[in-house]
């Protein structure tokens, strides 16, 4: 269920009045997603998607409009929302703030293939190439500073040794990629998982989801999707994924010989990351549909035991 607001016809038939659309036809509740709600608008003309932010407050979004039309110009297959007859894209729909898109053709890669790997690699490479000249800034908000902060509050759920591997690894990042670095910088998404990706073929057909994005260490990108995109059922990596997706990335944004070093890092800090904050929708503040927390905790267990394959190119 990815619906938390629910929308009658009329509303959403006079929401879209202002936007060049044609007269609503259907609307369809979609079930994917956890965090915002989402509805499948068809009009007249053309085939829509309306957000409904849950978690996001109107003043957050500005610079997420302004990153995905960013990107779009730069020929990356992210495209921004739509503007209505007064230029104005960001609304207020039942209380929440909303945004209407394209609907992009495309399905989530469950199963990646060597050829959407590669191509996963290269967009991402492509788009931390453009994403270096980005100028506004938004810190990242779930970096290493937020992970210390918050692990305190889900060590009650935890067994003794998942305490102690959740604490050791606190203290271990804090040593190896701390809380400031000459890691490269710019723009990222986010939360590049299968699920926030559309393709056809090896064809990346779209980005969405961009709303976990912000300003900071490109590495940290990087690591979110292998862990996601390159991962086995135990949290293992998958070799062939991996070097598909590295090889490509490197063709377009090589690695700084400090980003070689740290890898094997920001995989571990990336996987908190994600057990963290599974494990807070679960126990502490269920504000959105819950993950499993133990999939990132057997990916963190299974970098610490195994680091990462090498690069092989670059
Ligand atoms: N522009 C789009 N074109 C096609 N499908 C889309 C588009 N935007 C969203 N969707 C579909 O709606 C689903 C939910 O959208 P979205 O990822 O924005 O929701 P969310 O609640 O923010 O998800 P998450 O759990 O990743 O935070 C997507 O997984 C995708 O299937
Ligand atoms: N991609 C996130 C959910 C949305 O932030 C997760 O898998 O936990």
């Amino acid at each position: 269920m990815a619906v938390f607001t629910q929308l009658s016809y009329d509303q959403v038939a006079v929401f879209i009045k202002r936007f060049d659309v044609g007269k609503l036809i259907q609307i369809k509740n979609v079930q994917l997603g956890t965090e915002n709600s989402t509805f499948f608008i068809n009009t007249e003309q053309q085939q829509l998607v309306l957000t409904l932010f849950e978690q996001c407050e109107y003043d957050e979004l500005p610079f997420f409009i302004e990153l995905l039309d960013f990107l779009s110009l730069h020929k990356l297959p992210v495209k921004g929302p739509l503007y209505d007859i007064s230029s104005i894209a960001l609304k207020r729909l039942a209380g929440r703030p909303a945004l209407l898109f394209h609907r992009l053709a495309g399905i989530h890669p469950n199963k990646p293939t060597s050829g959407q790997c590669s191509a996963i690699g290269e967009t991402l490479g492509k788009l931390h190439f453009i994403s270096q000249k980005y100028k506004v800034a938004r810190p990242n908000p779930r970096d290493l500073l937020w992970i210390k902060a918050h692990h305190y509050k889900v060590l009650e759920y935890l067994r003794p040794d998942d305490k102690k591997l959740m604490i050791n690894q606190v203290y271990s990042l804090e040593k190896h990629i701390g809380y400031e670095n000459n890691l490269p910088k710019g723009a990222l998404h986010g939360d590049l998982f299968r699920d926030n990706t559309l393709v056809n073929g090896n064809i990346i057909c779209g980005l969405i989801d961009f709303y976990n994005g912000c300003t900071g260490d490109l590495l940290f990108d990087f690591a979110i999707l292998i862990n996601d995109w390159c991962s086995d059922e135990n949290g293992n990596i998958i070799e062939s994924r991996y070097s598909n997706v590295i090889n490509n990335y490197v063709t377009y944004r090589p690695f700084t010989e400090l980003e070689k070093i740290a890898l094997p890092y920001m995989l571990r800090l990336t996987a908190l990351r994600y057990w963290i904050s599974r494990l807070l929708v679960r126990y502490v503040s269920p504000i959105a549909n819950p993950k499993d927390p133990n999939q990132y905790r057997n990916i963190l267990h299974s970098r610490c035991i195994q680091g990462c394959p090498p690069i092989h190119k670059n």
